[in-house]
C-alpha cells in the first residue's frame, strides 16, 4: 500500500529529542512516510543551544528540488528556519507548490522562535519576514504562549485572550491555529489547548502532567498534526489525536533519567486515559478550568443514561415509517429506529405512538430520531440525537423519563466529547459514502471505526453509513457490535433475507 508522504523542513537536533529527528519518528510512527529538508545543524544539549549552522541556500534548495521531483507530500511541517534568506526561499517554494502542484500540500508551521531549552534558534530577527512572506501560506500555525505573544503582541491572561490572539493570527493569513497550552498559566493543574479555523472553535483540557521531560513536544505535536491531516483526518480529529500523542509521549518519557529529557514519540495513541477532555459549556471539565464565566454545573453529567442492557445491539434498521417498523420487527429485528423526516403535527405523533406500541408488542428497542419530547410523551424505549439536536434538547428530561439516549458522532473529537454525557450508545458515521444523507468530509472508514472501538470500551457502539451486506463483515470485525442501515434493507429485493444475513455476520463477532 502507498504511504502518505509528509515532509519536515526543520533543523537537526543532535540530541535526537526535537527538530528533524523528532519529526521523522513522529511521522513514521503515526503511519506516514517521512522525508526531510534540513535547514540547519544545531549543536545542543540539556544546557542549551551551543551552535547553529544554517545550511547554505543551495543546500536548502537542492533538497526541496530533489523531493519535489518524486516525493510530493500531502502535508509539510515547517520547524526551524535559521535566517531571513531561508524564510524567503521556503516561502517562494511554497507559493509555487500551492499554485502549480496538482495536489496542494497542507502546510503546518511550528514557529520555533525560541528553543524550549531557552536558546535562540535564529541568527537574527526574522519575525517581520515571517509575518509578511510565510504566514499567508500557512494552513495551520501551532504556536506556544511565548510565540503567540511575540507574533501578535497579545498576552494570554484569560481564556478569551486565546481567541483574541487566534483572530489576529488568522488576520495575518494563516488558515487555522492551535495555541498550545503547555506554557499557559491561567490555571496550574490543567493544560488547555485551543484550535480554531476562524469558523469553528475546539477546546481541549488535560490534567497537567508533572514532568521535566518535554523536550521536542512542540515539534512532535506539529508533525503529528501534519501526518494526520495528510492522512485525511479532520482538523478537530487531528487536534485531539495529536494531544493524546503528546500526553502519551510525556508519560512515556518519565523513564528517562536527568533533567529536560525528550518526550517519547510512541505508537498510535489508543489508550483513552491519554486523551484530553473536550471542553463544552456546563461540562465538569470546563468548570475545573473556569472556562466560561457564565457556565453553571449541569446535573446531566452526574450519572449515565439508562442502559440498553447489552453491549451488542445487533442489526439496527433506521426506517421512515410504521409500516417498515412492523415488517422488520416481524422479521426478528430487536433494535430499530423511526427516522421520520416527512410527517408533522398529529400525523407524526401518531407514527411515533404506533412505533412505540409495536416495540412493546414485539419486545424490541424502538428509538425515536430527533423528536425527544414526543418520545418521552409516548414512553419510547429511547431517543436518537445528532450533534446539532443536542444543543436544543433537554437531556436531563430524557434521562429523568428513563429513556435511553443514542448520539451520532463523526470521529475522535466528537466521540470523546460525547463520552462525557455517558449516553446509552454512541453511533459512528459515516463509515462509507452514503446516498441517504450528505456526509461529505465525514467518511470514517473501517480503520477509524476500529480505533474508536478500541478507545471506547465502556459505551455500546453503533456503526452507520453506506453499510451493505458485502461490507458488513469488515465492519463487524472492528468489534462494533451493532450495524445501523437504511438502504441495505429498504432498497433490498428481499429485506427479510437481508435481516437474517446481517444477523449471521454479526453473530460471528
Ligand atoms: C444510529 C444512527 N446514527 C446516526 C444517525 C444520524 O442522526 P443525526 O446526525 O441527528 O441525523 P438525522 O438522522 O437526524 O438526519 C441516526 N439517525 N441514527
Ligand atoms: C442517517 C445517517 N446518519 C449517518 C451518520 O453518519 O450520522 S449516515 C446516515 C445514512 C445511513 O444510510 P445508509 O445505510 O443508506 O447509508
Ligand atoms: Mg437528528
Amino acid at each position: 500500500m502507498l504511504k502518505n508522504i509528509v515532509w519536515t523542513i526543520a533543523g537537526s537536533d543532535c540530541t535526537g529529542g526535537a527538530g528533524i529527528q523528532a519529526d521523522i519518528k513522529t511521522i513514521h510512527n503515526l503511519g506516514s512516510e517521512a522525508c526531510s529538508v534540513i535547514t540547519a545543524v544545531t549543536a545542543q544539549n540539556i544546557q542549551g543551544v551551543h551552535e547553529i549552522n544554517a545550511v547554505s541556500d543551495d543546500v536548502l534548495i537542492s533538497q526541496l528540488k530533489a523531493l519535489s521531483e518524486d516525493k510530493r507530500p500531502s502535508a509539510i511541517k515547517i520547524g526551524m528556519l535559521a535566517n531571513k534568506r531561508q524564510v524567503l526561499l521556503v516561502s517562494d517554494f511554497l507559493a509555487n507548490a500551492k499554485q502549480n502542484w496538482q495536489v496542494s500540500p497542507y502546510v503546518v508551521y511550528d514557529p520555533v522562535a525560541i528553543a524550549s531549552s531557552g536558546g535562540e534558534l535564529t541568527e537574527e530577527d526574522i519575525l517581520p519576514t515571517i509575518k509578511q512572506k510565510l504566514l499567508p501560506l500557512i494552513d495551520l500555525l501551532t504556536p506556544n504562549a511565548n510565540e503567540v505573544q511575540r507574533v501578535t503582541g497579545v498576552y494570554l491572561i484569560g481564556w478569551s485572550s486565546l481567541k483574541e490572539a487566534a483572530i489576529e493570527l488568522i488576520k495575518m493569513g494563516v488558515g487555522a491555529v492551535v495555541i498550545k497550552g503547555g506554557h499557559i498559566d491561567i490555571v496550574d493543574h490543567a493544560c488547555v489547548d485551543y484550535c480554531t479555523d476562524g469558523a469553528n472553535d475546539y477546546w481541549l483540557s488535560s490534567e497537567r502532567i508533572e514532568s521535566e521531560h518535554s523536550h521536542g513536544s512542540g515539534c512532535t505535536f506539529a508533525s503529528s498534526m501534519a501526518a494526520l491531516i495528510g492522512q485525511g483526518y479532520l482538523l478537530r480529529d487531528a487536534f485531539i489525536l495529536s494531544k493524546a500523542y503528546i500526553n502519551q509521549g510525556i508519560k512515556g518519557a518519565s523513564q528517562y533519567e536527568g533533567i529536560y529529557g525528550p518526550i517519547w514519540q510512541g505508537q498510535w495513541p489508543n489508550n483513552i486515559t491519554d486523551f484530553p477532555q473536550v471542553l463544552t459549556n456546563d461540562a465538569p471539565s470546563a468548570q475545573q478550568v473556569d472556562w466560561q464565566d457564565d457556565s453553571k454545573p449541569s446535573d446531566v453529567f452526574e450519572s449515565g443514561f439508562a442502559s440498553v442492557d447489552t453491549d451488542k445491539l445487533g442489526l439496527y434498521p433506521v426506517v421512515d415509517s410504521v409500516a417498515w417498523i412492523e415488517r422488520l420487527l416481524k422479521a426478528g429485528v430487536k433494535t430499530i429506529q423511526l427516522r421520520d423526516k416527512i410527517h408533522q403535527g398529529q400525523e407524526l405523533e401518531n407514527e411515533i405512538s404506533q412505533a412505540v406500541a409495536l416495540g412493546k408488542h414485539y419486545q424490541a428497542r424502538v428509538f425515536i430520531n430527533d423528536y425527544w419530547q414526543l418520545a418521552i410523551k409516548h414512553g419510547a424505549y429511547g431517543v436518537h440525537l445528532g450533534q446539532e439536536d443536542l444543543e436544543d434538547a433537554d437531556l436531563q428530561a430524557i434521562k429523568q423519563a428513563g429513556l435511553r439516549l443514542g448520539v451520532s458522532t463523526h470521529g475522535h473529537y466528537e466521540m470523546v466529547k460525547i463520552m462525557q454525557y455517558k449516553p446509552s450508545y454512541l453511533a459512528v458515521g459515516a463509515i462509507f459514502p452514503t446516498q441517504t444523507k450528505d456526509m461529505t468530509g465525514q467518511i470514517q472508514g473501517v480503520e477509524t471505526l476500529s480505533q474508536l472501538c478500541q478507545l471506547n470500551q465502556s459505551i455500546p457502539m453503533v456503526a452507520i453509513g453506506g453499510i451493505t451486506l458485502e461490507r458488513a463483515q469488515s465492519v463487524a470485525a472492528t468489534g462494533v457490535g451493532c450495524i445501523a442501515v437504511v438502504t441495505a434493507l429498504t432498497q433490498a429485493e428481499n429485506p427479510e433475507a437481508n435481516v437474517a444475513a446481517f444477523e449471521k455476520v454479526l453473530a460471528c463477532h
